[in-house]
């Protein structure tokens, strides 16, 4: 039985945003499919117990050939997401013992370890953490008729990433009661809101971007090769 972290990350997506035949997370930048990358990013946490990959029902032995190929060798096991990315972290979360739990996107693949260590502690800390960044551009609230409606006070505003790291137990009791509850939500710290559970916000790096539309994967390719520059 593990006490500490295990990681869910998940790739189960279709990639609708990005519009290209091959599902995102398994493009290629740096010579490696993106969510390879990002695996391998938890799989070298010293302190990451075991790490469940949530992908494609299709794409399942694709990846477990990738998982023996890289040596990534704490992902205990590869299972099928759901239609909507709360049932994929669900179906995940099911399949770890660890009394921890993080859950990152597949496709966030320049997230550091200093950043994942720092959402770790929040997590420790304060029961539950996300990793965020200040928005940088004045947000405004805009109504079905493309009329502004207001403007939220800037400083209040964060744009949220993952990680994010709950108690195991926690995040299990908020998924379930959502799903009793119809309640859906774009990502877990939601679904502890809805339980009235405190989550904390880390502040982590505007680098660390989420692969959705074509402008990302040009992006993409520049930030992958300024790290290889700066690594050699
Ligand atoms: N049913 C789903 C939907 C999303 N995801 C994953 O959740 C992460 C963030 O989702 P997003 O960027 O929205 O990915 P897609 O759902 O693939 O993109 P789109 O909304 O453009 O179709 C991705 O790693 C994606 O693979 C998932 O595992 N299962
Ligand atoms: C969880 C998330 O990455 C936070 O930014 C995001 O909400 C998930 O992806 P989506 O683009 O909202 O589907």
């Amino acid at each position: 039985m593990f006490t500490g972290f295990g990681a869910v990350i998940v790739a189960a997506g279709k990639g609708s945003r990005m519009g290209t035949r091959e599902s995102k997370q398994f493009l290629d930048i740096g010579g490696r499919p993106i969510v390879v990358q990002t695996l391998d990013i938890f799989n070298r946490l010293p302190w990451m117990e075991e790490i469940v990959l949530v992908t494609g029902e299709d794409d399942v032995p694709r990846c477990q050939d990738w998982i023996s190929e890289y040596g990534l060798d704490k992902v205990k096991a590869v299972v099928p997401g759901g239609r909507e990315r709360q049932e994929s972290v669900y179906l995940g979360i099911l399949q770890l013992h660890s009394e921890w739990v993080m859950i990152h996107d597949g496709v966030r693949p320049f997230v550091t370890h200093e950043e994942i260590a720092a959402c770790r502690d929040t997590a420790i800390r304060e029961g539950a953490a996300v990793l965020a960044v200040p928005v940088k551009d004045t947000i405004k609230q805009v109504n079905g008729q493309g009329l502004i409606t207001g403007t939220p006070a800037r400083q209040s505003l964060w744009a949220v990433h993952t990680p994010q790291a709950f108690r195991l137990a926690d995040l299990l009791r908020a998924h379930e009661t959502a799903q009793q509850d119809g309640f859906t939500a774009t990502d877990d710290a939601m679904l502890l809101e809805h339980l009235g559970l405190p989550v904390a916000i880390t502040e982590g790096k505007y680098s660390n971007i989420k692969i959705t539309t074509p402008d990302d994967l040009v992006l993409a390719a520049l930030m992958t090769r300024n790290k290889e520059e700066s690594d050699s």
